[in-house]
This record gives structure tokens, sequence and C-alpha cells, in this order.
């Protein structure tokens, strides 16, 4: 499948034809690589690339419109033919596009609903989708969104600790570069030789925009820009971290508007605010011929971007590799050096040869850390470009999502036990004996019972599911947390930290330990039941229950796909009563939600 993919800046028009294959998986190939730069009055900055043949110079076009207007004369002129698809960045796709979307007129409407969260890039993306509708009337145009890769950040992170009102109205973090910090982490697996599910990794995209991604065993899990694309590094006319503070403070003593203050935190800040120059050339020519506001920029530069490295590896609780991409990040070994100076107590140190001589010919991806240095350090292009065509033709091509009935199961009350609680209630020797195989592979029920106690009563008889876990977690419905007068939050499994505790008893002891909670619902999965149903790991959905007169839809149910599972939805027994559930019922996903799961 051909197709042409535009990333439109506001000042700058880049432009790719790739030769996807259809279906995932498939390689795609670049075929044209373009750019029209620095739009001014009546010219531009041109270059293209056509099977490894460069050309570069002039062209008479002054913006957006003329050069997208331009396209297909260049296009026809080399002989390029047969595009079957439009491909187009769209920066921010709010927390409603979880996966590329056909540009029709209702999807434009929302996508612009959300230019005020990106000033800067919306406009000119939607710009660029009507200008190609018009050129290309008859092909579908497809949207990738930058900020769909990071739906997977969990609350803590796209949190801001603001008044309710606020989050209700929508104040939170999405993240962006997206495409590129998914590029470059599949890019940096695969250069490695190592599964991306099993790796946490650093991406540090530096280009005019800029941002750090911590992508944790595959999936976005913080991005260093929030609400808009302002926040976190140092930009090439963006300011970054700044405190809000700032904002009463300009009013006050500047006596600045809002839009006065927003305006020069998008466009006169950063390099250019403060050199003058928003390029990183000008910067470190002019920082080497002695000029000290431009030594001190870069010094920022870097103490930005080497801070966010730090926070991410706390974040994830370790880092295995650090990629870096963008025009900065690909190009400057001076500023991936000062990044990387003094993170050696992290076990992340340069080669100073290895980083001096990075050459990306041929989508390399060199690996520049120091002979045995524990973290591995890459340097990557990046292709925003070919990772939408990549998305294009997979979400083209990707097969009618077939219904397919979930059979639903009911969660009593139960524990899993970690060594140490088992031992405290039956004994130290002591190994539970398995009543009864679970439908998931590998689980099973016990014959040993324990007991809850709260400060309002206890629950007795209460089903332990083996094997054992590395921590001990309770699950009961909300009627049982009422019963033991312990308010327990709805939890995925797994996720304890902070829920409270109760007191188990056995034949041998009792313990107290936190891990008490309401099990979220969930649809354990079988991947090739997954990929039938057009469904992610992670995917929201909603499930109808039932026919009868307590029908019931239960939304926000998380997909979660494991290599053996028998596929089942899990509820628990307040979910199944409210429903009026009888045995061996099922469920159909009625409706996939845009936001994906942490
Ligand atoms: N050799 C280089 N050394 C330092 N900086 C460079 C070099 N080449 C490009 N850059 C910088 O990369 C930045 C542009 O990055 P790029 O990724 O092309 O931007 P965009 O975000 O517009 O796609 C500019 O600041 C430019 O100066
Ligand atoms: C989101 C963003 O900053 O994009 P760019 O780097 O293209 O400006
Ligand atoms: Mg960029």
């Amino acid at each position: 499948m051909r197709i042409l993919v535009f990333n439109a800046g506001s000042s700058s028009l880049k432009f790719g034809v790739f030769e996807g294959a259809r279906g995932e998986g498939g390689e795609t190939r670049q075929l044209v690589k373009g750019a029209f730069e620095r739009f001014r009055e009546g010219a531009c900055a041109f270059a293209l690339e056509i099977d490894g043949v460069a050309e570069r110079g002039e062209a008479p076009h002054g913006d957006l419109g003329a050069a997208i207007a331009a396209v297909p004369g260049v296009l026809a002129q080399h002989g390029i033919d047969g595009i079957e698809a439009v491909g187009h960045r769209i920066v921010h796709g709010g927390a409603e596009f979880a996966t590329p979307a056909v540009l029709d007129a209702p999807t434009l409407a929302r996508i612009e609903a959300l230019t005020p969260l990106a000033p800067l890039h919306n406009p000119a993306n939607l710009h660029a989708v009507r200008l190609a509708q018009a050129v290309w009337p008859d092909l579908p145009q497809v949207g990738v969104f930058d900020t769909a890769f990071h739906l997977t950040n969990p609350p803590r992170v796209y949190s801001y600790a603001v008044p309710a009102a606020w989050r209700e109205a929508g104040l939170r973090r999405f993240g962006f570069h997206g495409t590129s910090h998914k590029y470059v982490a599949e890019r940096a697996a695969q250069a490695l030789g190592q599964p991306l599910a099993r790796l946490r990794i650093i991406s540090v995209h530096l280009g005019n925009g800029a941002s750090v991604c911590a992508i944790n065993l595959g999936k976005s899990f913080e991005s260093s820009m929030g609400l808009t694309a302002l926040e976190g590094l140092v930009m090439g006319t963006r300011s970054g971290d700044v405190d809000p503070g700032a904002f009463g403070y300009l009013q006050r003593q500047l006596g600045l508007g809002i839009e006065e203050i927003e305006q020069a935190l998008y466009s006169d800040s950063g390099l250019k605010g403060l050199t003058g120059s928003s390029d990183m050339r000008d910067v470190e020519d002019r920082a080497a011929a002695g000029d000290a506001a431009a030594q001190m920029a870069i010094n920022l530069y870097a103490h930005r971007a080497r801070k966010y490295i730090g926070a991410y590896a706390a974040g994830m609780g370790g880092v295995d590799a650090v990629v870096f991409t963008g025009g900065i990040g690909e190009n400057s070994a001076s500023m991936r050096r000062r990044i990387c100076d003094g993170l050696d107590f992290m076990g992340l140190r340069l080669d100073f040869d290895r980083n001096q001589s990075v050459d990306l010919a041929g989508r390399a991806a060199p690996q520049i850390q120091s002979y045995g240095a524990r973290v591995a350090v890459l340097v990557t292009e990046t292709a925003e470009q070919l990772q939408i065509a990549r998305e294009v033709a997979a979400h083209l091509s990707r097969p009618e999502a077939e219904v397919r009935p979930i059979p639903v199961a009911v969660s009593g009350r139960h524990v899993h036990l970690a060594e140490d609680s088992l031992k405290a209630l039956f004994g130290p020797e002591y190994a539970l004996t398995i009543a009864k195989q679970l439908r998931q592979p590998g689980n099973w029920a016990a014959n040993e019972r324990v007991t809850l106690v709260g400060p309002k009563g206890r629950l007795e008889n209460v089903a332990i599911l083996g094997p054992l876990r590395r921590r001990t977690q309770i699950e009961v419905s909300r009627t049982d947390s009422f019963a033991l007068g312990i308010d327990a939050p709805v939890r995925d499994s797994g996720d304890l930290d902070g829920t409270p505790t109760v007191r188990l008893i056995g034949p041998h002891g009792q313990l107290d330990t936190d891990g008490l909670i309401v099990a979220a619902r969930h649809v354990h999965m079988h991947p090739d039941d997954a990929q039938a149903m057009g469904l992610e790991d992670g995917q929201m959905v909603s499930v109808r229950i039932g026919q009868g007169e307590r029908a019931l839809t239960f939304g926000h149910t998380k997909i979660r796909i494991q290599p053996n599972a028998f596929t089942e939805m899990h509820i628990d027994t307040d979910e199944a009563n409210a429903s009026g559930i009888g045995p061996n019922w099922v469920g159909e996903v009625i409706e996939m939600e845009a936001h994906l799961g942490a």
C-alpha cells in the first residue's frame, strides 16, 4: 500500500512516500523523503531524497498551503504515482484518540476542538488535512496522534494536583512526540536484540520541540510534556518547565495579560529566549566562540534533560537503555555528552569515541555507552513519518472486528498469599493443598481457608487462591468492605501501594497486612480472541451482560491479554448480583473506550 505522509508544522512541511505492507509486521519502505522549511515571503528551503539521491535548494513557496499544493508536481516529476492513502501527523488528540482515525468531518471537528491545547501545532496539522483533501478528494486521509502512545500513563502520572473542578474540565497531562518515542523504543529494542516488553527505556527526543519519555516494558509510562507541548525540556522557542506562580507575578509586576505570557512561553522562550536564536547549531557555534549567554543556555538545556533522565529512571525503578533522537539528539555529540555527564552513579557512561563517531546511515542505531556500562545508550534517527505510514497501513488493512461472546466468571472474596503470610497463618513448613484447578491456567483454589477481620466485623471461611504471590492481596466486594468497616479501593490486581490493612487469621497464627482491594473488573483474553476482536492489551471496553430485566452494561472494563489465558470476564459478587447473572452467562463487547488503561 502506497502512502503519502505529511508532518506539517508552523514553519515547515515534511513529507514522505512509503510503500507499506498491508497488515501488521510487514516492512515499510521509504520511497521519497522531502521537506519545505523556513517559510518566508514567497520562498522556503527545499530538500528531497529519492532512491538515495538528494537535492537541496530554494523553492518559491512562502507558506504551508503553497508547499502542499506543490507536492503533487514534485511527485509527478519523479514518476511517483499510485498513492492510495494520505497519513497526517496530528499533535493533539486529547484522551479521545487512542488509535489512528480516518479524518471525516465529525473527526475533524473533534480535533478542531482540541486546538487551544496545541496552538502551535493543531492548526497547521488541520490546515494540511484540508488542503490534502482538496488535492486528493478520493483518497482516505488518516490522522496519527502524538498523544495516543501516552494514553497508557497511570493516573498518578497524568494527573495534576489541582481542584476537582479543573480536573473535571479536562486539565491533565497528555504527552507528545508519541509516534517518535514509540518508533525509537522499538528500534532500540531491535538493536539490543531484546524484547521491548522486557526493557525500561528512556527516549530523549531533542528537535525544535523536545520531550523525554519513559517507556516501561513497552508502554509509555510518562512524558515530560503535559497538558500542552510547553511542559518539560528547554526547546527551540518554548520554555519548558516554569513555576506556575510566574503567571500571577508577571501579570502584577509587568502588567502582562495571559495571552502575552502564553505567546512568549511558546514562541520567544527556550533557546531563543536565552540567546536570541532557536537553532542549536547557532547556539553551539556561538558558545564555541566564547559567548557566555550561549554557554549558559547549553548548560541549562543539558541540565534539564539530565534531570528528567534521572527522574524517569526513578519513576520506573531503573533503566536499561537511553535513546537519543531528533535533530539535536541525532547530530550533537557534545549535547549528548553534556546530558550524560554525571550519570555514572546510575550505571550510565558514554564512550567518548563511539559518541563522537555516530553514523546513522542505513537506519543504524549505534550504541555509544562505554564498554561494561550497565545502561545502554543509543542514537537513532527519529522516523515520525515512517511510523505514521506503518500505522496508517495497519489501520486501513485491519480486519473487521468480530464479535465473540465472552464467558463471565464471578469472583467471590478471596486471598492470594505471599510466602511470609502463609508461614504466619499456617506454620513455617506448611504447603497449601489444591482443591480445584481454575480456568486460568496455573491457578487453583486451595482447601485451606482464612478469616478476615476489620474494625466492624469479620468474614469467615475466605477462599485462598494459589499459587503463592510476591505480595499478599485480599480481594473483597464493596459490600464485604462495609462489613469489615474498611474502605477498600478499586484496583487492578498487583497494584497494591497505599492499600489499607486488614487482619488475617489462620489456624497457626494471625497477621495484619495491607493489600485489601476491590478488584477492578477485567477480561482475561487469549491473544487469538484479542486479534479477532481487534482488541489490544490494556484497552478499556464496555461489556453488556444479560438480556433480562437486570441486563447491565459494564463500562471501564480492562482487557488483559496473556499468552495462555482462558478468555473470560471477571466481575465480583456485587456486580454479578446487580446484573442478575446466572450460570454460564456470556457478555458481549459493545464499545471500545478511547482510553487505554494504565
Ligand atoms: N549538527 C547539529 N548539531 C547541533 N544541532 C543540530 C544539528 N543538526 C540539527 N540540529 C538542531 O536540531 C534542531 C531541529 O531538530 P528537528 O528534529 O529537525 O526539528 P523538528 O522538531 O522541527 O522536527 C535545531 O535546533 C537544529 O539546530
Ligand atoms: C509536539 C511537538 O513539540 O512537536 P514538534 O517537535 O514538531 O514541535
Ligand atoms: Mg519535532
